[in-house]
């Protein structure tokens, strides 16, 4: 790996830092080379937009900033903390800690509460069930939600939904968020009411976030925009 004093820096202090990832995957007898040496850094506090054509690979690189999956080569820095070697029960941790995801689809747990399903992540890392209900009502509140707090996922429409599967993600504190097409699924007032409230409690906290869209209108909102081209991370200038 190259460890100039520079990159050492780098991902010794941001909450993200990927280099050189690749990754291909088996397609008929040859290999689909999707990233071919991807580097990332991601500051404290902002929020980048990733924009790229279907098929680009964008998924591909949130699931292993996220350390769903493992690249070929290259290495995964989150808070400074080289994650290549890490056993598979450290990347759970890691990932439990430091890292919130949203997806798409909510993913809420159906027979739980809105409260309930924003303290469950909390619950499992350990923390006391009235300290994590306090801390869950006042995410929840953040996100203009405290009526709905008791209401289990079916009782809430489509952007409350996407408002407590937000509140959940970042309810461990984590030090990066990554969102595959957060609003994707809304309606485009709705995507937007979401995307702004998401955008306030990242301010707030102070994490940094990655988000994959389509949607140009709210990437341009973003503090900047990247895509990828030809398997690597290529900055958009605004
Ligand atoms: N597990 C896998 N096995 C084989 N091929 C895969 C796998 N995962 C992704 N690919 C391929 O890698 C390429 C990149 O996929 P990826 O899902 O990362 O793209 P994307 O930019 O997120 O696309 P979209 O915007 O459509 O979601 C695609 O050609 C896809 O078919």
């Amino acid at each position: 790996m190259d460890e100039t004093p520079h990159l050492r820096q780098a991902a010794m202090v941001y909450p993200l830092h990927l280099k050189g990832i690749t990754r291909s995957f088996k397609e008929g007898h040859g290999r689909l080379q999707v990233l071919k040496g991807a580097d990332l850094t991601l500051y404290p506090g902002q929020i980048v937009a990733l924009v790229a054509p279907s098929g680009a690979g964008k998924s591909t690189l949130l699931h292993i900033a996220g350390l769903l999956e493992r690249p070929d080569s290259g290495e995964v820095f989150i808070g400074g903390t080289p994650c290549g070697k890490a056993n598979d029960a450290e990347r759970t941790r890691i990932r439990r800690n430091d890292i919130g995801f949203v997806y798409q689809f909510h993913h809420l747990l159906p027979e739980f509460s809105a409260l309930e399903n924003v303290a469950m992540p909390q619950l499992i890392r350990g923390l006391e069930r009235k300290e994590a209900l306090e801390r869950s009502s006042q995410l929840l509140g953040y996100m203009r939600l405290q009526e709905r707090m008791d209401h289990r996922p079916a009782e809430l429409s489509g952007g409350e939904q996407q408002r407590v599967a937000i509140a959940r993600a970042v309810a461990n504190a984590p030090k990066v968020l990554l969102a595959d097409e957060p609003t994707g699924n809304l309606d485009p007032k709705t995507a937007t009411y979401v995307f702004d409230a998401l955008v306030a409690l990242v301010r707030a906290s102070g994490l940094a976030a990655l988000f994959a869209t389509h949607n140009m209108e709210l990437a341009e909102r973003m503090d900047r925009c990247i895509t990828l081209e030809d398997g690597h991370v290529v900055e958009i200038e605004r």
